[in-house]
């Protein structure tokens, strides 16, 4: 039985949750249980603390889990990224008030607040950069205000905490992070097919099926707007002048690939949503 831990809480506990049942696990019933086994799929679930679970991974306690990029390698564990998840995305920056420092160097002996202490610090020393690290559990943003540190380094999505903080970014990116699938045992067979499960669930995500009619003279150029993954369908209709094609398009290219198709010439076309796909 595979043995996977999924985020109890925080930021990436929900939508891991709704890819586990897009995927076709059954999952926890109970919103506070803390495992749970679905023997129909041959795995069991145990919900963790996302920061805890890189640990249970690289202890090899766990075959698997879904946890933070910036976790994985805050956690220094024994377990590897074996696939990206595609959702959690974050940047991972210092930031300090306006005009304080420019450059990463200007850090050199200054006090760095931070809640992933093992990311920053291996970042700071990679760049040859010595600080002192202050370790905070969260509302890591007020620490300079509250005179602790000089700068943070933390997770920024939308930028509004640290606006809010009047802390303005600095200095180089520390990491681009998301949703990742960890192990270190990736060759376990039930991990490839939890993996290509999670797969179909973002391709149902991310893309739509086209269909529409187009003049034959015009196929071409209308396969061009809808090249597909591979490549598109190409059926004959009744009137042998015209065929039917379908395609695969990216979600949020939706409504300009149906306009450039409107303006081409092609008519009847219909967008539906796919429900679950193996590419
Ligand atoms: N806006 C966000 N705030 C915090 N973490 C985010 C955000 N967006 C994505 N993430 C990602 O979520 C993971 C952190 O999740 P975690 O549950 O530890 O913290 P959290 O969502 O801040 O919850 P809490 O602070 O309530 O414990 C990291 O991988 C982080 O990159
Ligand atoms: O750029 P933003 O969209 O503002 O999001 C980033 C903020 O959100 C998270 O804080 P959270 O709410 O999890 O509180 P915490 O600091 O106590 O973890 C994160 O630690 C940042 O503070
Ligand atoms: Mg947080």
């Amino acid at each position: 039985m595979l043995r996977i831990a999924v985020p109890n809480k925080g930021s990436l506990s929900e939508t891991a949750a709704e890819m586990l049942f897009e995927a076709g696990y059954t999952g926890r019933r109970d919103p506070r249980a803390l495992s749970a086994s679905d023997p129909r799929n041959d795995v069991e679930f145990f919900y963790l603390r996302p920061r805890d679970i890189a640990t249970y991974v690289g202890s090899g306690a766990l075959d698997v889990g879904i946890t933070g990029r910036d976790l994985l390698l805050d956690s220094r564990s024994e377990a590897s990224e074996i696939a990206s998840l595609d959702f959690g995305d974050s940047t991972f920056r210092f930031a300090a008030p306006a005009g304080a420092f420019t450059a990463l160097t200007d850090l050199e002996g200054k006090r760095v607040a931070t809640s992933y202490p093992g990311l920053v610090g291996d970042f700071l020393t990679a760049h040859g950069v010595t600080s002192k690290l202050v370790s905070l559990d969260g509302a890591v943003e007020s620490a300079v205000k509250l005179g602790v540190a000089d700068a943070v380094a933390d997770v920024v999505s939308t930028g509004s905490t640290l606006r809010a903080q009047g802390l303005e970014i600095f200095g180089p990116v520390i990491l681009e992070s998301s949703a990742v699938l960890i192990s270190t045992r990736g060759d376990l067979p039930g991990i490839a097919t939890l993996q290509r499960r999670l797969q179909g669930v973002l391709v149902a995500r991310q893309f739509v099926l086209v269909d529409y009619d187009v003049p034959k003279t015009l196929l071409e150029a209308a396969t061009a707007v809808t090249p597909g993954l591979e490549s598109p369908t190409v059926s004959p209709l009744h009137d042998p002048d015209w065929v039917a094609v379908r395609a695969m398009v990216p979600r949020t290219e939706t409504n300009h690939v149906m306009d450039e198709l409107y303006e081409l010439g092609a008519r009847a076309i219909l967008v539906s949503s796919i429900h679950a796909a193996r590419i």
